[in-house]
């Protein structure tokens, strides 16, 4: 008998080593990674069917059905895994938090949304009743993954609303904490009688502003504003500076203090993308806080007022019972593109997650740069203290500088209440190819720090492997 095994054994790995042939490296693991899964599946099966967990205290039913579905979907069987958990849950456990958590992140990846947040809602609601019966990392990710369904149907301000939340009830969540910390700080309400450091003394120009706007035809962009008023214009450019050179000089002073004190002069990056980049949150640079404030109310929100002044809902950027802007900051960091000291030239092609975005220019020492548009087939550079700001679904990139260094401030905003997904679906789904190249590599990709903690929220691995038994 032992023979035969061996003989078999044998005939196996020879049988394995032939598929391997000629393979590369990434095929050949995909083949492994596939098996694998298989024989996930197929124990998983086994342990259902014979009961396991009642003989093996090691185990729990609610485990073998996580690692049964983080196979299946290994296999590409998603909607296979999403019956089977759904079922297990509706029949067994429909109040287990990680079982509707994962069928939460499996709905997500099949793009239904609506089943994936109700999911996550659940959890949260389970939670909240009761924080014995729900582990507080799997109420922290569902309350994560809660308010990035949001994001996707675009209504940031029930994702913030989440988001916050989630915050309040799991105060030891970094990465609900970041989110909540920007509503905290950004929010008009909040900050307003901070005072200002020396230097950052607020004195670019004030409206009425004199804008140059540029018209850009065919994209699903021009769908999230009222049409005949915003005439196709999605780009604009200040004519006048919004912020003063001896501004612009402090701030990036502060900038620069702030990576030599905290940092070791070391710039990190909030951007994951293919080409090198370096930024700051400007959040987290206190001194910076109250001064993007006080430039957001006074000059950036009237400024994106006059460009975008009605949605496609008809509804106002200033809100007429307040006679505030309705703005709100996703996202606001400090880039820094570098061609000497550590080749940081460029952005790939790639939308904001915004209604509009700006890029304010923080200083002239270098050649090159400005922001790249498709649908304008143009760059569109600014002066000093200039903003050039644009709707954010519009493909753009930040064009290669070739000398020096570039300094900018990225705002990405949002609009209270204005949810703007269905108007761009229903936009003109057309790309208009383009004559003048952006200047990336092809392939190019810009993935934010936010975008990276979802993803792994999502490819949480189940706690047991039983393929490893075999
Ligand atoms: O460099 C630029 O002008 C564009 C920057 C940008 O698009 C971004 O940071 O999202
Ligand atoms: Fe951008």
């Amino acid at each position: 008998m032992a023979n035969v095994a061996t003989d078999t054994d044998e005939m196996l790995e020879a049988y394995e080593a032939r598929l391997y042939i000629g393979k590369s490296e990434d095929e050949i693991c995909a083949i492994k990674q596939r098996k694998k899964h298989s024989t996930t599946v197929a124990v998983c099966q086994a342990m259902l069917r014979e009961e396991t967990w009642h003989i093996d205290s090691n185990v729990t039913e609610q485990d073998i059905y996580l690692s049964y579905v983080t196979a299946l979907e290994g296999l590409h069987r998603r909607y296979e895994a999403i019956d089977i958990l759904s079922n297990a849950i509706d029949m067994y456990f429909p109040d287990d938090p990680m079982l509707l958590l994962a069928l939460a992140r499996l709905l997500f990846k099949a793009g239904n949304y609506d089943d994936a947040l109700e999911k996550c809602l659940d959890v949260c609601k389970i939670y909240k009743s009761d924080p014995n019966s729900c582990d507080i990392d799997t109420a922290a990710d569902a309350y994560h993954l809660a308010g990035w369904v949001k994001i996707h149907g675009d209504d940031h301000t029930e994702a913030y609303r989440i988001w916050s939340e989630g915050s309040q009830a799991i105060p030891s969540c970094k990465v609900l904490a970041r989110q909540h910390r920007k509503r905290l700080c950004w929010d008009i309400q909040s900050n307003e009688n901070t005072p200002l450091q020396e230097g950052l003394v607020g004195d670019g120009a004030l409206g009425p502003f004199e804008i140059e706007g540029f018209q850009a035809c065919d994209t699903p962009a021009q769908a999230i504003f009222e049409q005949s008023t915003q005439q196709n214009k999605l780009v604009f450019r200040s004519n006048a500076p919004l912020l003063s050179q001896a501004e612009c000089s402090r701030v990036l002073e502060i900038v620069d203090q702030f990576h030599q004190e905290k940092l070791g002069g070391v710039w990190g990056t909030v951007r994951h993308s293919s080409v090198k980049t370096t930024d700051v949150a400007v959040e987290d640079i206190p001194a910076l806080r109250p001064w993007l404030q006080k430039l957001l109310s006074t000059r950036v929100y009237p400024f994106l007022a006059t460009c975008f002044p009605v949605l496609a809902d008809q509804s106002t950027m200033i809100d007429p019972s307040t006679q505030l802007s309705r703005c709100r900051v996703h996202d606001a960091f400090i880039v820094r593109y570098d061609a000497e000291r550590d080749h940081s030239f460029s952005l790939p092609e790639h939308n904001d997650t915004s209604v509009t975005s700006c890029v304010i220019t923080l200083n002239d020492s270098f050649e090159g740069g400005g922001t790249w548009f498709e649908a304008l087939d143009r760059v569109i550079d600014a002066d000093i203290g200039h903003v050039v700001a644009f709707a954010g679904p519009l493909r753009h990139a930040g064009y290669p500088i070739t000398k020096g260094t570039r300094m900018i401030l990225v705002l990405f905003l949002y609009v209270h209440g204005f949810k703007y997904g269905k108007y761009l679906e229903n936009g003109i789904p057309t790309r208009i190819k383009s004559t003048v190249p952006s200047g990336d590599a092809p392939n190019g990709f810009v993935v934010y720090n936010q975008t990276v903690e979802l993803v792994n929220t999502l490819n949480q691995r189940p706690r047991l492997d039983f393929s490893g038994e075999f």
